[in-house]
């Protein structure tokens, strides 16, 4: 049975690409924003939800995280990295002035990716935050001349918008991570893709706040040699003070080295949840 597909939309957003380069020929739906993605999964709406996770100048999108692990638990079933360019997008009857825009349109993350560009060169311009960079250029196609938005290549074409400024992101190497959501036990990309790597994604609770808990948790993985590509604190928003981590390390979960470093933190107090292990998928076009 075809799978169906749902992403922040609306067209031309960062995470269609991401879900075009992953999934083709299965039913796709657009989601005016992240919460509603992930509900329609747990819903059974749809069976699978690409939600962007973590940018590489912008860090982690919070709201994706936060909902994840606070509201709706869903499995991540795989990662793709995709290369993020921002443009400068004007509807057809803008002039090529910067002095002329008094308004930038755009996703907080591209916003925050941008932030040299618009101190340099648009002060004069009220930013405002939309849903998505897709969202902001479908109003600036329909607005006046005075408006812009950040987003990529494919928001100019669905939009027919034209690019005033290429490149706009205050640092090249830009990527964003988006996590593949789903609670299907078959694997869900279809086996025509490569993984490049694979990944485990773990919740830790601390039982209290001593001197030295975080150095335990990190030492279990640590004398087994297993690899943390990343770690985040986030509140549990019962308290200042009170956190969750969330870890990622860099392998598969298997029936020896997980299950040792879990019994010996649950032993400490701690809980562990496991959120995801998975194919890490690298999307190379630059036709973003
Ligand atoms: O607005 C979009 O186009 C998205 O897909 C969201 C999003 C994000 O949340 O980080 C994805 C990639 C870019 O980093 C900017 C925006």
């Amino acid at each position: 049975m075809t799978k169906k597909i749902g992403y922040l939309g609306p067209k031309g957003t960062f995470t269609k690409i991401a879900v075009d380069s992953l999934f083709n020929g299965e039913e796709k739906a657009d989601y005016a924003t992240i919460p509603e993605c992930m509900d329609a999964v747990e819903n059974e709406e749809i069976d699978i939800a690409v939600v962007p996770l973590e940018n590489a100048i912008e860090g982690t999108v919070h709201l994706t995280i936060d909902y994840m692990i606070h509201q709706v638990r869903l499995p991540i079933v795989a990662e793709i990295v995709v290369p993020i360019k921002q443009h400068l997008l004007v509807n057809e009857r803008a002039t090529d002035s910067f002095v002329d825009i008094a308004h930038v349109y755009s996703h907080s993350h591209a916003i925050a990716q941008c932030h040299q560009f618009l101190h340099k060169h648009l002060q004069q311009a009220d930013v405002h935050y939309t849903t998505s960079t897709g969202k902001a250029a479908e109003m600036v196609a329909a607005s006046d001349p005075t408006a812009a938005a950040i987003g990529n290549k494919l928001a100019a074409k669905e939009y027919g918008l034209k690019i005033l400024a290429e490149d706009i992101h205050d640092y090249p190497n830009n990527h964003t991570r988006f996590a593949v959501l789903s609670k299907q036990e078959e694997p869900v990309i279809s086996s025509g893709h490569a993984a490049g790597t694979q990944k485990t994604t773990l919740l830790i609770t601390l039982p209290s706040d001593y001197a030295g808990a975080l150095h335990q948790v990190l030492s279990a993985f640590a004398w087994r040699k297993m690899n943390l590509s990343k770690i985040e604190s986030r509140p549990m928003k019962t308290g200042l003070g009170n956190y969750y981590f969330i870890i990622d390390v860099n392998q598969a979960y298997d029936q020896v080295l997980f299950p040792g470093v879990k019994a010996e933190l649950e032993a400490l107090g701690c809980k562990v949840t496991l959120l995801g292990t998975y194919p890490v998928y690298q999307m190379n076009t630059d036709e973003v």
